[in-house]
């Protein structure tokens, strides 16, 4: 079987529209600034716009490419595009009283759609929470009403854990849930766990009524490829040991931590553990989002960030909150595999 031309992706301006390389084609676009929506655009592929973007922060847009046309579509509260290999799906939800059911079956839809269309391999989500740790009409965490409903759908999507994607879970500056996800058809995804943090499918009751559906990372074996091809998707990762928030309150030493975590979680050893060859480093990772809780702390975050990664690796910094109000610093980015050009 011929290697199909992969799954790529690159940030670019918000101004004008895409424009992929030659072969290439859009598959699905994700808007980080001003505007909140969900629609088909003038060149056909679906489009989530989410408010994340204010003075001093970037504001980007994230464009996912395949080298096959797609076919896209709308179903409800989804957009969607899928070219035999990949699909892209993205749902938004206006702002409710209380999310865990519209959550459970918006999501619940989705994973119908992957099903129904022919890639049930999800391998990674991205979930856009406005007022991620404001109050829900009963007084409950927005994101723990959210990680309930998400939960449920993702009983009847898979087997449990083991059809866990890397995701991240994260606030806006606007309301409503949105999010988006990539499946494959022929690709298989290998999910990864850290060895310093507890999988958070596993955390306990004191963070919410459910656990949150997601694994630290997902390689995507594409099909046709070798062992140890793919991309390597790394979850956001926050200042979190074991289960347990550590150093509140100094965002310099939460960045430290976060960026140990995704070296351990990426690095040769932790690969191993989980059935995986190779190994990667900071500077190997591109695509990176900085999300940080308060934006006097952006250049602290962004000192380290500059001294972690490559210069060839483009870091997007965002002022959101994270999932737990003791959080001051996400960040979250991918291995690019072998197939990834431009
Ligand atoms: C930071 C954490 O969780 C965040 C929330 C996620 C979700 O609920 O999908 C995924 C990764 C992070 O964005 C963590 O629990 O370590």
């Amino acid at each position: 079987m011929s290697q199909r031309a992969g799954l790529q992706a690159y940030f670019t301006s918000l101004d004008g529209i895409p424009r992929p390389a030659p072969g290439r084609h859009v598959l699905g676009t994700v808007a980080f600034g001003e505007r909140t929506g969900l629609s088909l655009t003038g060149q056909g592929h679906p489009e989530l716009a989410i408010p994340m973007s204010s003075p001093g922060f970037d504001s980007f847009r994230e464009v996912w490419t395949t080298g096959t046309e797609p076919v896209s579509g709308t179903r409800g509260n989804l957009a969607f595009a899928h070219d035999g290999e990949y699909l892209f799906i993205s749902g938004a939800l206006p702002p409710l009283p209380v999310y865990r059911k519209t959550v459970r079956e918006v999501y619940e839809a989705a994973f119908a759609l992957v099903n129904e269309l022919g890639y049930p391999h999800i391998f990674r989500m991205w979930n856009f929470v406005g007022d991620i740790i404001g109050p829900n009409a009963e007084g409950m965490e927005i994101y723990q009403d959210f990680v309930a409903g998400r939960a449920e759908a993702f009983a009847s999507y898979g087997d449990g854990t083991g059809h866990m994607p890397a995701a991240t879970g994260i606030g806006t500056r606007g309301e409503g849930i949105s999010f988006t996800l990539l499946a494959c058809r022929e690709g298989r995804p290998r999910h990864v766990e850290n060895q310093r943090q507890t999988p958070a499918y596993h955390y306990p009751e004191q963070y919410g009524p459910k656990p949150p559906s997601f694994a630290r990372a997902t390689r995507l074996h594409p099909a046709g490829a070798g062992q140890g091809d793919g991309a390597l998707f790394v979850s956001g990762t926050a200042s979190i040991l074991g289960h347990e928030t550590v150093h509140r309150g100094d965002v310099a030493a939460q960045t430290d931590v976060v960026l140990e975590n995704i070296a351990e979680l990426i690095g040769g050893p932790n690969l191993a553990a989980a059935g995986l060859d190779g190994g990667h480093e900071l500077k190997d990772l591109r695509l990176v989002k900085a999300y940080v809780r308060h934006e006097a702390d952006l250049p602290v975050v962004r000192e380290r960030c500059r001294s972690a990664f490559g210069p060839d690796t483009e870091v997007m910094y965002m002022n959101v909150a994270v999932c737990r109000d003791d959080l001051l610093v996400e960040i979250e980015g991918l291995v690019p595999g072998p197939e990834w050009t431009r």
